[in-house]
C-alpha cells in the first residue's frame, strides 16, 4: 500500500485530481486513474493529472529533443482512466499546481513550457489566471451525424482537432441547448474511429458585440461524460463558429459554459493560425489516501 498525496482543482467547473510526481515513481494504472476521479469510491473529478519531469516519462523524452525547457510533463488521463493528448482547462489547473508546489516560479506575464501528448504547450500568467498557446488547429474527419436524447432530428457536426478529437454542432436557441440530455453519449454516424469530444453550442444574437463573438455550449466529453466546462472544446467551438459565421467573424471569443466564461483567440504565426485559451485555475483543496 502506498500514500498518495492529491491536490484537487479546478479550471471553470471542469475538476481535476492532481498529483506530483517529479521523478515517475508512481504508475497509476487506468483503473487506479478511474479509482480516484470516482466521485462516490474515490477523490471525484473529470479527470487525473500527473506532473512528472519530462525526462522521466517516454512521451515527455521525445519532447526535450526540440524543447529542452519542456521540464515538466502533463500526464492527464479522463474519468474513465483513459488517456488524452490535451486538457485545455486542465493545463492552466497544472501550471498553477507546480507554481503551488514549489516546483516552478511564475511571475506574472511570464510563461512556461509544459509538455503534453498533444506536443509542447506554452502557458502565460495572466490576469485573469492563465492563457495557454494550444498551437495549430484543423479541420478533423467531415461532418458526422449527430444523435443525442432530445435532439428532434441529427445535426451534422463540424469534427476539429486541437490536439485532441472534437465534433460541434450548433443548436437554434438556449432552450434547445438547455433542453439536451447528455447523460449518454450522443451517436456519432460515421464513429470517429478514437472517438470525440462533442461540444454543443449556441451563437449569441448579436454573434459580435465590441468586436467578440459569442457563443454558449454544454459539452460531452470523451472518457468523462457531461462536464462543466472543457477549455479544448471551447476553443474547438469557437473556430466552428467563426467557420461557419465566415470571413467577417472575429478571432476574439468569448465562451460561455455551464461551469464559467471562456476566452478563446485565434492569432496569425510563422507555421500559420494558432489559437490560444485563456481562463482561470483554481486549487480547491489537498488530501491523501492509501492506493
Ligand atoms: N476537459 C478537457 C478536455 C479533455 C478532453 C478529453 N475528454 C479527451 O478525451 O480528449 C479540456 O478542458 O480541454
Amino acid at each position: 500500500m502506498t500514500t498518495l498525496r492529491f491536490t484537487k482543482g479546478h479550471g471553470t467547473g471542469n475538476d481535476f485530481v492532481l498529483v506530483s510526481d517529479p521523478e515517475g515513481e508512481i504508475d497509476l494504472s487506468p483503473v487506479q486513474r478511474a479509482g480516484l476521479a470516482d466521485r462516490r469510491f474515490g477523490v471525484g473529478g473529470d479527470g487525473v493529472i500527473r506532473a512528472v519531469r519530462s525526462h522521466r516519462i517516454p512521451e515527455g523524452r521525445e519532447l526535450l529533443e526540440d524543447a529542452p525547457d519542456a521540464e515538466w510533463f502533463m500526464d492527464y488521463s479522463n474519468a474513465d482512466g483513459s488517456l488524452s493528448e490535451m486538457c485545455g482547462n486542465g493545463i492552466r489547473v497544472f501550471v498553477r499546481f507546480l507554481v503551488e508546489q514549489g516546483h516552478i516560479e511564475l511571475a506574472p506575464g511570464a510563461s512556461v513550457a509544459i509538455g503534453t501528448r498533444a506536443g509542447v504547450i506554452d502557458v502565460h500568467r495572466i490576469a485573469e489566471g492563465f492563457a495557454a498557446d494550444l498551437g495549430r488547429w484543423r479541420l478533423d474527419g467531415g461532418e458526422p451525424l449527430v444523435r443525442a436524447r432530445d435532439l428532434p432530428v441529427a445535426r451534422p457536426g463540424l469534427g476539429i482537432n486541437v490536439g485532441n478529437p472534437h465534433v460541434v454542432v450548433a443548436l437554434a436557441s438556449d432552450d434547445e441547448l438547455e433542453a439536451l440530455d447528455l447523460s449518454t453519449a450522443p451517436v456519432l454516424d460515421p464513429p470517429p474511429a478514437a472517438g470525440a469530444n462533442v461540444e454543443f453550442v449556441v451563437p449569441a444574437d448579436p454573434l459580435v458585440v465590441d468586436g467578440i463573438g459569442r457563443i454558449r455550449m454544454r459539452v460531452h466529453e470523451r472518457g468523462s461524460g457531461e462536464t462543466l466546462s472543457c477549455g479544448t472544446g471551447a476553443v474547438a467551438a469557437a473556430l466552428a463558429v467563426r467557420y461557419w459565421a465566415g470571413s467577417a467573424a472575429p478571432n476574439e471569443w468569448r465562451v460561455t459554459v455551464p461551469g464559467g466564461v471562456l476566452g478563446v483567440r485565434m492569432f496569425a504565426a510563422e507555421d500559420g493560425e494558432r489559437v490560444a485559451l485563456s481562463g482561470p485555475a483554481e486549487l480547491v483543496f489537498e488530501g491523501e489516501l492509501t492506493l
